[in-house]
């Protein structure tokens, strides 16, 4: 009988990825590990990114400088190829390890990332989890494919009185319920 637990979802089915695991006997965290290799920018590139960012709003040719300035302004979304399965009135909570900020400087700028029961296959990207991530210290952050970057923790939510919830099941993620 399926609970809750992790897979892989499709388009990283023959990348050998590992599903997430909880590393001592009573962690309550499992954690989820990076699914490629990726930069993580540090932040304090961002006046200059800025500065370019405003020049090449007034020349569109500059295009590579624009994208440069894009990828140093935002968070890095960092692919996990892997989805959750849990049961409707559950919720999988992404929070950060206490080592990432102490010794590699990222942080999860949503502070805790919210994984809806829903989530789950949805058909825009299977439900697929993503970390965002910035890196506060001086220099760029590889992260290597199988370094663990958070820790998913299930926890039952509540709901308030007379909820009657009918809305839509969700389509998607990052905003897909709207502004
Ligand atoms: O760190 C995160 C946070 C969320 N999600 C996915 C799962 C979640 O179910 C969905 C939506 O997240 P949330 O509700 O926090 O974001 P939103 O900005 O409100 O998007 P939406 O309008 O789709 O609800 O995005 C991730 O993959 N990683
Ligand atoms: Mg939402």
């Amino acid at each position: 009988m399926k609970t809750r637990g992790f897979e892989i979802v499709s388009r990283y089915q023959e990348a050998g990825l590992t599903l997430p695991k909880r590393q001592t006997k009573q962690a309550a965290g499992y954690d989820l590990q990076a699914a490629v290799d990726m930069v993580v920018p540090t932040i304090w590139k961002q006046p200059l990114a800025k500065m370019l960012w405003a020049y090449c709003q007034k020349r569109p040719q500059q295009g590579r400088w624009a994208h440069w300035a894009e990828q140093v302004l935002k968070p890095v979304l960092i692919p996990t190829g892997l989805k959750a399965y849990l049961p409707a009135e559950e919720v999988l909570l992404l929070v950060n390890r206490s080592s990432g900020p102490l010794k590699r400087g990222l942080v999860l700028p949503n502070s805790v990332g919210v994984i809806d029961a829903d989530y789950y296959d949805n058909p825009q990207n299977e439900g697929e989890i993503f970390v965002q991530m910035l890196n506060f210290f001086p220099t760029d952050r590889l992260i290597k494919k199988g370094d663990r970057i958070c820790q998913g923790i299930f926890v039952p939510y509540l709901t308030v009185d007379n909820d009657h919830n009918d809305a839509p099941r969700r389509q998607g993620g990052f905003g897909s319920s709207g502004e």
